[in-house]
Parts: C-alpha cells; sequence; structure tokens
C-alpha cells in the first residue's frame, strides 16, 4: 500500500470501445479509436501525466508515454495464460473476500482483467482500463475501491474528535450505471459480516448521488448531508451542481481516488494526427471547441485539480492547515468487521 501523500488522487479511468473487438487489456491513457487526441489537453489529463505515482502494470509503461500515441497491445499470450490468483492474492482483505463470495457466490475468481488492475487500483496508481464488454471492469472496480483504506482526520478544532470524508468519487455517463455500482457496492458490504439485529451502516460505504424524476438530487443529498461514504457514485453532472450549491458538502480536496467510467462517453477529444491527412485545422478546432464549451467532466476533473493542487502546495505548512481546523490524517479501512482499523498516523499539528 502506498503511503498518503496530499498530492496524489488517483485516477482510474475506463472504456470498452466496439473499436475493441478482441480481448485486450492494456493501460494507457491513450485509447485506439481515431478521434482520440494524441496529447491530452484537459488539465485532468496532464494531472495524470504529471503525477508520480503512474501506473507501471503493463510491461514497459511509463508517465513519458502519457504523450506519446501507442499502438494497441495485445496481451502476450503467456501473461493471459498465466495461473490465475486469487482475491486475496490481489491484495483484497478476507474479510472484503468473504463478503464477494456471499454477496456472488457466481464470482469465484478473478477476470484477467481485474488480475492486472485491482493491484493496481489497491497501490494508488493511475489507470486507464480497456477490454471488451462485460469482462468485469467496472465490478473490479467496484471491489478495488471497497479494499482501499478509507481515510479519516482528527480534527483538532473539535478535540480531536474523528471526521470522514468521501474518499473515492465514480463518476459515470447515466443513473442507471450509479445504481448498479450501488446494488453491487451495497449488497457486498452488507455480507461483509453476517446479519445481526444491528446490521451495517451501508450509507457510510456508499451513496450514490443521481437526479431522480421530478425530485432533484433531494434523496441522495439528504444521505449525503447526514454521513459521508467511502464510495460516492454520480454522475458528473449531479456532481457539478452540487459543487455549484454547497461546495463544502463533498470536499474534493480530500479525495484519494476518482474513477471516470466509459471514458469514451464522458470525456470528449480531439481528433488523432493522421500523416496521411491534414490533421491540424481539424485539431485547433476541436480543441478551440473544447476550451471554449468544456464538457461536465472536463469541467468537474478541472475543479478537483486544482482544489487538489491547492492543498499539495499547502499542505506542508501545517499552520495553514490549523487555521482550516487543524484536520489531521488517519487512516482506517472501510471494511466492516475491521472498522477503524488504523494505519500509522501523520504527526499531530504543531508535533
Ligand atoms: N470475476 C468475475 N467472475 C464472474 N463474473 C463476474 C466477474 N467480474 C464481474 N462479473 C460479472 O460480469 C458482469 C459484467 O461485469 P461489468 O459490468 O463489470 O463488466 P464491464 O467490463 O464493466 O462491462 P461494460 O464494458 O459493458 O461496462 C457483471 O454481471 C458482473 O457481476
Amino acid at each position: 500500500m502506498s503511503s498518503f501523500s496530499p498530492s496524489t488522487v488517483s485516477r482510474v479511468v475506463t472504456s470498452s470501445s466496439s473499436y475493441a473487438s478482441h480481448s485486450t487489456f492494456w493501460l494507457s491513457l491513450l485509447t485506439r479509436q481515431r478521434w482520440t487526441t494524441a496529447r491530452p489537453t484537459c488539465q485532468a489529463y496532464r494531472l495524470m501525466s504529471t503525477d508520480t505515482q503512474t501506473t507501471s502494470v503493463n510491461a514497459g509503461f511509463s508517465s513519458r508515454q502519457f504523450n506519446k500515441p501507442r499502438r494497441h497491445k495485445p496481451i502476450p499470450k503467456k501473461q493471459s495464460e498465466a495461473k490465475k490468483k486469487t482475491w486475496e492474492e490481489l491484495g483484497l482483505k478476507k474479510s472484503l473476500v468473504d463478503g464477494l463470495v456471499r454477496a456472488y457466490p457466481e464470482v469465484v475468481a478473478p477476470t484477467p482483467a481485474q488480475q492486472m488492475f485491482i493491484p493496481a487500483i489497491l497501490e494508488g496508481k493511475d489507470l486507464l482500463v480497456k477490454d471488451e464488454t462485460g469482462s468485469g471492469k467496472s465490478f473490479g472496480i467496484a471491489l478495488g475501491l471497497l479494499g482501499k483504506p478509507r481515510v479519516t482526520y482528527y480534527d483538532v478544532a473539535r478535540g480531536g474528535a474523528e471526521r470522514e470524508f468521501v474518499t473515492a468519487l465514480v463518476l459515470v455517463p447515466q443513473s442507471n450505471l450509479a445504481i448498479q455500482y450501488y446494488h453491487w457496492l451495497t449488497r457486498i458490504v452488507q455480507n461483509t459480516k453476517p446479519p445481526d439485529r444491528f446490521g451495517i451502516d451501508t450509507d457510510r460505504f456508499v451513496q450514490r448521488l443521481i437526479r431522480e424524476g421530478q425530485e432533484h438530487l433531494s434523496t441522495g443529498l439528504k444521505k449525503l448531508y447526514e454521513t459521508k461514504p467511502h464510495i460516492l457514485v454520480s454522475t458528473p453532472q449531479a456532481i457539478l451542481d452540487l459543487y455549484k450549491k454547497d461546495p463544502d458538502l463533498v470536499p474534493f480536496q480530500y479525495l484519494k481516488t476518482v474513477v471516470v467510467d466509459e471514458v469514451d462517453y464522458l470525456i470528449e477529444t480531439v481528433p488523432r494526427k493522421d500523416p496521411e491527412k491534414s490533421w491540424k485545422g481539424a485539431t485547433d478546432k476541436a480543441l478551440k471547441k473544447i476550451r471554449a464549451h468544456p464538457g461536465a467532466t472536463r469541467e468537474l476533473l478541472d475543479i478537483i485539480y486544482v482544489a487538489r493542487k491547492e492543498v499539495h502546495s499547502r499542505m506542508q505548512d501545517w499552520k495553514w492547515l490549523e487555521e482550516r481546523g487543524g484536520l489531521q490524517r488517519k487512516g482506517s479501512f472501510c471494511d466492516a468487521e475491521d472498522a477503524f482499523e488504523q494505519l500509522p498516523c501523520t504527526r499531530r499539528a504543531g508535533g
């Protein structure tokens, strides 16, 4: 497990484009579609490319390659035929695996894709996951996020009381995918512990924030004001609306992971270089359009980037931290059986 650093918020991006007609799995910022850009342009993408924890899960992958177009690279045969790992071998805790098995007995072993990306999620690396439809990308991400530590903070201003914040934000294009994530996660969480008369407060683990008919976000918002979940699943527009209404409800600076599921729907891109044709005009035009009218996901990722950057640049300044309420980080696993299992704390203010 990599140690928490305020500079790092891992980003997980998934895509299952119809262009990926055969079984492949690779990790890179660049996808193969003709319309993807060879040079990431939005701030969020730049954030990925400058991050020190950039993934190296795929052989030969490095952060420098974010800016280079790459050929589609199928998994080497040897790798795909390698011995199947168990969930525990991927780094998931036993109590979580027990919950998974109880909730979904048919999910016996990780898929090849899950074997590759779950350890990377747990380590806090940046990922772009691309594989064919139904290969378990979203499900694996849900599991990986549940297996990550929950970050809580000492609130020095309130006598050292613990405060929890949303640590993982999952952005999806439609509300039905948010419901799917929510259903998976709550079912696994509920099964991490044999049912007793107290049950498990699933709101602490996962919540969804989506538009529901005429009642704009109201149900989800009510819960969110009461309890902060470890994982929040929502659409980019809903989070933007929430941010404009109450920016303190989900403080972006405490996010540890941002997932963009179905990235090819959520982030608009510019045409890829075609050496056979004149591409510059089309690229410039698309870039201009994106800058003038960024989509909701770009806008949101840029806001998150700025919030994180500010905290990162000032996090060394403990005085500033104290003035902001003196929040001190400590870690605890978001796991029903081992709730609040503690990781070593960072030093206390003034200590
Ligand atoms: N390791 C596994 N073993 C068996 N079934 C699995 C496994 N992982 C996921 N599944 C099941 O496979 C189905 C598809 O999973 P999921 O939606 O995560 O795939 P996906 O790759 O994200 O698909 P899409 O590209 O369409 O979003 C789900 O019903 C899920 O329960």
